[in-house]
């Protein structure tokens, strides 16, 4: 049975639709991406199966629950976490405070999940008084991951994890998430850096206008030619 399975998904901000009649799943510690254009709905995607859409039709299960028009918080609580494209951390806070902030629906401060975040991202350890905002991009990217995995949710949904990070760091960040993936977390991650994020994942999708065009393994996606020639720069 899927993980997350969303059917004829229509979504988007207020009276506008983005999303038309869109089905995805992921299985349980599956590793999936979304490539496509700039504008196709990518992030609108993941915001949506995150509830920080307007849900306008279709369905949307988690681990067996309907979750179609929960918010945020009740996704959470079902065992979800998410991290954003942008601004991420919460920057005139420190690193443990960040993290604090992941746990905030836990009723104790875990530190047996903080320690577990700092095992997998050591530097976060190092730095755990530092504010997050004196932190490098890519210490702050570990840093909302971190976060997002203080309550070791079944799936992290990754919206571009290597936006803004220097290239030697790229290819570090991508190994990170496949680590998260060995361990048995399921990511659903949006990339621009197509080429690599299909190289690496179990499978993908690509969205076009709103609609997904195409759904394969990465590798025959990065195999087709019409994917190729069209959405991979040849
Ligand atoms: N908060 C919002 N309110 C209204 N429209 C929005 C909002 N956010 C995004 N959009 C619109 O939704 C469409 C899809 O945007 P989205 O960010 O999901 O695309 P994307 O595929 O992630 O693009 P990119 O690769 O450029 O990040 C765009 O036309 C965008 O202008």
């Amino acid at each position: 049975m899927s993980l997350l399975e969303v059917a004829s998904l229509d979504a988007g901000y207020g009276e506008l639709q983005i999303l038309s009649d869109v089905d995805l799943h992921v299985d349980e510690a599956e590793y999936v991406t979304i490539v496509g254009p700039n504008g196709a709905g990518k992030s609108t995607m993941m915001k949506s199966v995150f509830g920080l859409t307007t849900y306008m039709g279709g369905r949307i299960e988690y681990g067996g629950t309907e979750i179609s028009g929960y918010d945020p918080e009740q996704i959470i609580r079902e065992g979800m976490g998410y991290v954003p494209q942008n601004d991420n951390v919460f920057a005139p806070l420190s690193v443990e405070e960040n993290l604090e902030m992941g746990a905030y629906i836990r009723d104790s401060r875990p530190q047996e999940a903080f320690d577990r975040v700092y095992d997998r991202f050591p530097i976060l350890r190092e730095r755990s008084e530092q504010r997050a905002g004196d932190l490098s991009g890519g210490e702050q990217q570990m840093l909302a991951m971190g976060r997002a995995l203080v309550l070791d949710p079944d799936l992290l949904l990754l919206d571009e994890p290597s936006a803004g990070l220097a290239p030697d760091l790229v290819d570090e960040m991508f190994d990170r998430i496949d680590r998260i993936t060995e361990s048995g977390t399921a990511v659903l991650m949006v990339e621009q850096n197509a080429k690599e994020a299909l190289r690496r994942c179990d499978r993908g999708y690509v969205l076009v206008n709103g609609e997904n065009r195409y759904m394969d393994s990465g590798d025959a996606l990065l195999n087709d030619e019409q994917v190729r020639q069209d959405f991979l720069g040849g």
